[in-house]
Order: structure tokens, then sequence, then C-alpha cells
């Protein structure tokens, strides 16, 4: 399905060079409407670079960024106006009303018109609050009013650095919200770069994870997750044993195993265990953390640590 959609942003055999290290090696990446893809990499592995060159502020030594079918260097400033940018702690004017914020900012674009302001506003949900002073919004808000600002220009493509930094997980939940919805309704593809993993756990439809300047994986957020469960049945030998009789996949797990095996499989396998008189304590589906699937990627790469600021 997503296949046909045509992207609204391509990498194609993007490279940089500075001196004599190469910091991006062929990074090929697709981004899709609609979607949000959360861009995850150990320090240093290439992540502000990449975004450097997607927004135009870096050029790369080879390879393209494509936005909307065409490329950035060829149209700088076409493509360009496709794009919106927030970062983690977005400029405001805090003795404004975020209301007037947005109208100033509206003038750095063409086309921005009243209408338009009202329906950022609306998609944000700030309507009660947005002629107050920014001094007096909570983080959230804050946030909320950076988002409204970034889509003032109908971009079709949303970065987002370190979005929520210091919002708490229910922060992070109502933000994620009104993001789904302005991804599905406008058509926006999101991309959102954060060394939180719990962050990007909770925001994002797929993940990217780079490495060395080296794209090496790409998966959906719940892909793989169903087939995996735990299960935890005494003599632990024994049904170890049976497990990999029955050609399982078996890695042991507090003191039981994970092992992939179908849903539909499993009452089978109860049987099985009973039969043999083995005690059975816990079957239940596990969800590997993002935390592990990506330790598992980068073959236990040290996790970006967050900016202290
Ligand atoms: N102007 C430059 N000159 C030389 N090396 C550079 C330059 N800019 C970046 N690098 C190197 O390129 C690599 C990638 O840096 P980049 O900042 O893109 O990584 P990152 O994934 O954003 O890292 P972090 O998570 O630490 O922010 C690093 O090894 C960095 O030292």
């Amino acid at each position: 399905m997503e296949m046909e959609m045509k992207p609204v942003v391509e990498l194609k055999n993007l490279s940089k060079t500075i001196g004599k290290k190469k910091i991006i090696d062929d990074l090929n990446l697709a981004l899709y409407p609609g979607q949000i893809t959360g861009f995850l990499g150990p320090n240093g592995a290439g992540k502000t670079t990449t975004i450097r060159m997607m927004v135009g502020l870096m050029s790369p030594t080879s390879g393209d960024v494509i936005i909307e079918g065409k490329s950035l260097a060829d149209d700088f400033e076409e493509g360009l106006s496709k794009v919106g940018v927030i970062v983690e702690n977005p400029e405001m004017y805090k003795y404004m009303s975020g209301y007037k914020n947005l109208v100033h900012f509206g003038r750095m674009h063409k086309g921005v018109t009243k209408a338009r302001i009202d329906e950022v506003v609306d998609q944000v949900g700030m309507q009660k609050r947005i002629h107050e002073k920014v001094s007096t919004y909570s983080l959230g808000m804050r946030q909320r009013l950076g988002l409204a600002q970034a889509l003032l220009h109908r971009p079709k493509f949303l970065i987002l650095d370190e979005p929520t930094n210091g919002l708490d997980p229910a922060g992070i939940r109502e933000f994620r919200t009104y993001l789904r919805k302005i991804a599905e309704t406008e058509g926006v593809s999101v991309f959102v770069s954060s060394h939180m993993l719990s962050e990007i756990e909770l925001m994002c439809d797929r993940i990217a994870v780079i490495q060395n300047g080296k794209l090496i994986d790409i998966r959906e957020m719940s892909a793989e997750q169903e087939s995996h469960y735990y299960i935890e049945a005494l003599p632990a030998d024994a049904a170890k044993n049976l497990f990999v009789a029955e050609g399982f996949t078996v890695e042991p797990h507090k003191d039981g195993f994970i092992i992939n095996v179908e849903k539909t499989r499993i009452p089978s396998l109860i049987q099985q265990l009973s039969a043999q008189d083995l005690q059975l304590y816990a079957v239940e589906p596990h969800r590997k953390t993002l935390e592990d699937q990506f330790l598992e990627m980068t073959g236990g790469g040290q996790i970006a640590e967050a900016h202290t600021e």
C-alpha cells in the first residue's frame, strides 16, 4: 500500500565526506505521506549531518535529497517551501500571545491567511489559550505552539529534532496524538530525530537506524512483535528440550524462555507441555522494547545520551 504512494522525501545515494572522513555513506531512504518515522543512531552516527543536508544547510558530496520529486540541489527554494522544522526549544516571543506569535511567523511565508492561523490553532488544540501570553504556557503548550508555527505554510515534510525534550510521558502522548492527526489529515510526512528511545517508541510508526553513516535498519514499530512469547515451565531443561525438538528458536529470559511462535500454535504447545507433566507458570506475549531492538541492531552499540542542558 505504502509503496504505491509517492514519497514526500527521498534520500538517494546520499554521501558526505569531510576531509578524509566519510560521514554519510550512500544513504537511501524514502519517507511517505502520513507516516511518522523515527531517526535513531548512536552518538556521532551522522543524524545531524543527514538532517542538515535534508534542509539545505549542508550540500552532499554526492547523491541527492529529493522533495516531492524535485532535487533540492536544483530547486532549493521550492524544495524548502515544503519543509517545516521544529527544534528543541522553539523560539517564541514570551510576552506576546500565542496568536500574535503565529501572526508574526506567518508573515515570513507567502499566503498564510488568518483562516490558516485559526486552522493550525485548532489542529494543536490551543483555541482556549491562544490569546494568552506565551509566558503563561506549560512546556507541552509551547511545544504545540511550535508545531502550529511549523505548519503555517502547509509543509509536506516536517522535521522534529528532539521535539519533546523535557515532556513527561503524558505530555509526549498528547503531543503524539496531535502529531498523528496532523500527519494523517494534511498528508505530512514526519521525521523525528531523538536520543530518547522511549519517546521514539511512543511517537513513531517506523524507525530508521543509522550507524557509522550507514542506514543499518528500517522497520515498522509493531512488526515482528506478535510472534514472541515468554513461557515459564518447570523443569526448565525439559521445557527447553521440548521447544528445541519442536524447532523453535529459544532464548533464556528470567526463569523461562522467549520463543518465536505463532499465536495459533500456543494452545497445542500448552497441551504438549502438560502431556509431559511440565508445570506451566506463565505464557505471555513478549514485546521487545525499542531499547532491546536497538541494541540488537547496533550490536550492543551505545545508545546516544540525551543532551543535558
Ligand atoms: N564539520 C565537521 N568536520 C569534521 N567532522 C565532522 C563535522 N561534522 C560532523 N563531523 C563528524 O561526523 C560524524 C557524525 O556527526 P553527526 O553530528 O552528524 O552525528 P549525530 O548522529 O548527529 O551525533 P549526536 O547523536 O552525537 O548528535 C561524527 O563523527 C562527527 O565528529
